[in-house]
């Protein structure tokens, strides 16, 4: 491809992103999937400038509306062009060039805009504070009140791409072992920092065709989500109930601390996440996951199995502000109504979640999420109506080691983010039951499960 034709395609696949309401990463692969005759090299570049546009979508448009450029892909490109990849104000004719396959050549008014952005920032003073922090506003206040002066360095930290973790399966080889596995099919890893079975790669690659993935010895898993699986610290020999085990990420990493002993039932109310955990089970070499769909989360099958489980690890729906280095096209989608909505639904799954705890067993809430509201607030909440069934537990005390001192914990709960940690934003608050649930409040609850 030329340049001008990666451009052109570029303003293409961005416009349908910000069309279509499906996440860009699987409107990005169903638009390459339709245009296989576009090689690897060209492909990687129109991929990586859209996700560079979307990760900056709101200070592009900013500095387009400032320019004078309508709001529309192509004006994106153009800015991120000028700012992101620093084009000179000479090399933009000839990647606007009009030719069958490249875009239109650039309008009287796009040649001025680019003028005026030659040499500019992509922040700048001036800019409300949530473009300069490249954060949608619906949640800068709502971080703001978190991270206080560690805002700036979030946002910086959610504009770089993540890492690729791997969680290493020790169910079938060590840490070490898996590194020289994946190092010997030219796969170069480095432990984490914290999880110790975490390895990141050097370079953004797939791993998905090497024998070390294919055999189950490793499986793609942010670093935060198996610090997550720590604090559930499930034994050889529990029963537990994973609540929202969906493809089973952190079921699997149970598994693992379990080393195949006791049971994990994995519950989710999408079939078809559960279905997708079977193939990984497999490659795993983990035996002791038994999978449910539930209809809904009072479904009579909690009500069944009330106080049976030793853990309980509730990894909720919720917004994946924590993730949105990896889903840049999420941060703009966010609204009130989901964040209200998710709240409702988060309450909802941690209060029938929590009838299957037995009296000493754990119960772990967690989201993938960075905003108060689906967080703290969800576990001050239920402290609030349960607090004499269940107590808070310290982190700090939980995770294996120095680990709690070397992940900074500054409170009871486990509060990870991008910035400070290297992890996506990871919210887990761990309960004991140290009380039955009074009589009366299992009549209700019971009702409730109809
Ligand atoms: C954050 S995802 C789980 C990710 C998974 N635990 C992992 O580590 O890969 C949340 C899951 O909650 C499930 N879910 C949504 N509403 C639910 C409900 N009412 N009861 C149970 N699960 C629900 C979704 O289907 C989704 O799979």
């Amino acid at each position: 491809m030329t340049p001008a034709a990666r451009v052109d395609a570029a303003i293409e696949l961005l416009d349908t992103v910000l069309r279509e309401t499906r996440p860009a990463d699987q409107v990005i692969a169903h638009w390459l999937r339709g245009r296989r005759y576009v090689g690897s090299k060209d492909r990687g570049w129109i991929v990586e400038a859209v996700y560079a546009s979307l990760r900056e979508k709101q200070r592009l448009e900013w500095w387009a509306a400032r320019v004078g450029l309508p709001a529309r892909a192509r004006s994106l490109v153009i800015v991120a062009l000028m700012l992101i990849d620093h084009r000179t104000g000479n090399e933009m004719p000839t990647l606007f060039d009009g030719s069958t396959h490249g875009p239109s050549k650039l309008s009287d008014i796009e040649q001025m805009a680019v003028q005026m952005l030659h040499g500019q920032d992509l922040a700048v003073e001036g800019q409300p504070r949530a473009v300069r922090l490249n954060l949608p506003g619906i949640a800068a206040d709502r971080l703001m009140a978190r991270f206080g002066d560690r805002l700036e360095a979030l946002g910086e930290a959610m504009n770089t791409p993540a890492p690729v973790d791997l969680r290493a399966n020790g169910i079938k080889a060590d840490r070490d072992e898996v590194a020289k596995q994946l190092a010997r099919e030219g796969v170069e890893s480095e432990p984490t920092p914290f999880s110790p079975m975490g390895l990141r790669l050097a370079r953004r690659m797939p791993i998905f065709h090497t024998r070390a993935f294919s055999n189950g010895l490793a499986e793609v898993q942010d670093e935060g989500s198996q610090l997550v699986a720590l604090l559930v610290d499930a034994k050889p020999g529990d029963q537990v109930a994973d609540f929202c085990a969906g493809a089973g990420g952190k079921t699997l990493a149970m598994a693992a601390t379990m080393a195949n002993k006791g049971r994990i039932m994995a519950l989710d109310i999408s079939e078809a996440r559960l279905e997708r955990m079977s193939e990984r089970m497999r490659r795993a070499g983990v035996h002791n996951i038994e999978r449910r769909a539930l209809k809904h989360e009072r479904d009579p099958w909690v009500r069944r199995h009330k106080l049976k489980f030793d853990r309980v690890l509730v990894d909720a729906p919720c917004t994946g502000s924590g993730t949105w280095r990896r889903a840049p096209d999420a941060k703009w989608k966010l609204t009130e109504e989901t964040i209200a909505e998710l709240t409702e639904l988060q309450g909802r799954i941690l209060e029938s979640a929590a009838r299957l705890v037995k009296t000493g067993g754990r119960i772990v809430y967690a989201t993938c999420s960075l905003l108060p509201e689906e967080n703290e607030a969800r576990a001050e909440a239920f402290l609030a109506s349960h607090g004499s069934e269940f107590r808070r537990l310290d982190a700090r005390e939980i995770l294996p080691g120095d680990l709690a001192a070397a992940l900074k914990l500054d409170g009871p709960d486990l509060a990870l983010d991008p910035a400070t940690h290297g992890t996506d934003g990871f919210y887990a608050v761990a309960f004991e039951r140290i009380a039955d649930p009074a009589p009366t409040e299992a009549v209700q609850g019971d009702t409730a499960g109809g």
